[in-house]
């Protein structure tokens, strides 16, 4: 099966993610549902409120009656009843009387609006003297004033958010069907790699570092990371921990290998799963050109590169959007979609870059004198460091040859809010 595919554009790898089938449908109950993708469209059963409520503490009124009150001049109103906060009230509000109601108080029959406790003079027990008018609707919220009966609130491929929860709680909406979570294996490989635990790491080894955030990312986008492991070097090794991690995940994101041909190393594994169909194989990107996506049956396998700086930055750019579209995410689905939140900024140096390569290039966001400014951080793709000082990347795209400074760049930004 080692067919060598020809190097695909950043754009041509995010127009094979969406051709991705989604994850079934699961239902979830509301308090698990934050962070998850709606598999159905939610409407409003019913309305919200299901009845007028008060939204001021004071007077339930008939608004003509209070219509060219002042100080000089108030309107003098009867009190008749008190409204019970979340029980009805049978009195009606008739002419020239007032019922007292507290904030959030259910309205009564006949009353339009509400006057502020503020705007009011008690006389005695049962009167009050209103200083301001009030039009109707004032300090009252409709029945259906903040969800329509019927409504559509959210459509199939929304994400989630605790407003969001927020909605489907006032509407008694106890569990919502969401998109099943990716469930991911992370596999690291290489023979110099040794257990983060490793407190004297012998010469020539390092600590593995890409299971780690790598497995952060991922989670970031949703998914589950079930099976994480490091593997040596070695094909049948490697075949055996990729089965293992097939047999029950949606996903396997494989990092690195050998310095020398890697690519190779995980391609011949790829040929002992008959099923296996290479999608990409190579991208025309820096840091990360030496990307690997093929499809299993139903399931995804990224093979990255070993180098913790390309690993993360093609996790981000493409395996995020993988593990968002098998989520069926609307967002992720979107022309020219990309995962999280952006800023515009001004560039504050020169940035080469070179046709035909698409660059994704750390920066430092900072704001000075009101404008918000994107300083690169240039270093080594084995230097994680640099992602940690960075707060997001720029994007150059493949036809563009390198930016100006005072150029308007969009900020990727790593962190999500
Ligand atoms: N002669 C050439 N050499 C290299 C080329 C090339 O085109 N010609 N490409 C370079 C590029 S670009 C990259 S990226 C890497 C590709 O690396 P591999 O995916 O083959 O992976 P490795 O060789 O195993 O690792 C590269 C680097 O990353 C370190 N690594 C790997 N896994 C981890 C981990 N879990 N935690 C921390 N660091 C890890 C590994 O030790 C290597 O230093 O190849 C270039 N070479
Ligand atoms: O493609 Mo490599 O990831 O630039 O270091």
């Amino acid at each position: 099966m080692s067919q060598f595919l020809k190097v695909k554009t950043a754009e041509e790898v995010l127009d094979i993610l969406k051709t991705l089938d989604f994850l079934e449908a699961e239902t979830v109950r509301l308090e698990q549902a934050c962070g998850r993708i709606l598999a159905t469209p939610v409407s409003a059963p019913e309305p919200v409120p299901h009845f007028a409520r008060a939204t001021m503490d004071g007077y339930a009124v008939r608004a003509r009656d209070t219509f060219g009150a002042s100080e000089s001049l108030p309107a003098l109103l009867e009190i008749t009843d008190e409204v019970s906060m979340g029980k009805p009230v049978s009195a009606t509000t008739e002419k020239g009387k007032a019922i007292a109601i507290p904030t959030g108080g259910m309205l009564p029959s006949g009353a339009d609006s509400v006057v502020m406790v503020e705007y009011t003079i008690p006389m005695d027990e049962k009167t009050i003297e209103v200083i301001k008018p009030v039009a109707p609707g004032d300090n009252v919220l409709k029945e259906g004033e903040d969800i329509g009966l019927g409504e559509e609130l959210f459509g199939a491929g929304w994400h989630l958010r605790p407003q969001d929860i927020g909605v489907l709680a006032a509407l008694g909406m106890q569990a919502v069907s969401v998109r099943r979570r990716p469930k991911v294996a992370i596999l690291s490989t290489g023979d110099e790699i040794v257990p983060v635990s490793t407190e004297v790491v012998p010469a020539g080894k390092i600590r593995d570092i890409n299971t780690f955030t790598l497995t952060a990312q991922v989670q970031e986008a949703g998914a589950e990371v079930g099976f994480k492991s490091l593997v040596e070097d070695d094909l049948d090794a490697l075949i055996s921990a990729c089965r293992k991690a097939l047999d029950t995940h949606d996903v396997v994101v494989l990092s690195g290998g050998s310095s020398v041909g890697v690519r190779d190393f995980t391609l011949r594994v790829l040929d002992f799963f008959p099923e296996a169909e290479l999608l990409v194989h190579g991208v025309a990107v820096r840091p990360g050109k030496p990307t690997i996506l093929a499809r299993i049956g139903k399931k995804l396998f990224w093979g990255l590169p070993g180098q913790p700086v390309s690993a993360m930055m093609i996790c981000r750019a493409f395996v995020l959007p993988s593990l968002m579209i098998l989520q069926g995410a609307e967002s992720a689905l979107e022309p020219g979609a990309e995962y999280g939140n952006t800023c515009r900024a001004v560039l504050n140096r020169r940035l080469p870059s070179v046709h035909g390569r698409t660059d994704y290039v750390p920066v430092i966001v900072s704001r000075v004198e009101g404008e918000i400014h994107a300083t690169p951080v240039f270093g080594k793709s084995a230097m994680i460091s640099t992602l940690a000082r960075s707060d997001g990347y720029v994007i150059i795209p493949a036809h563009v040859e390198g930016l100006d400074p005072g150029s308007e760049v969009t900020v990727h930004l790593f962190q999500r809010v």
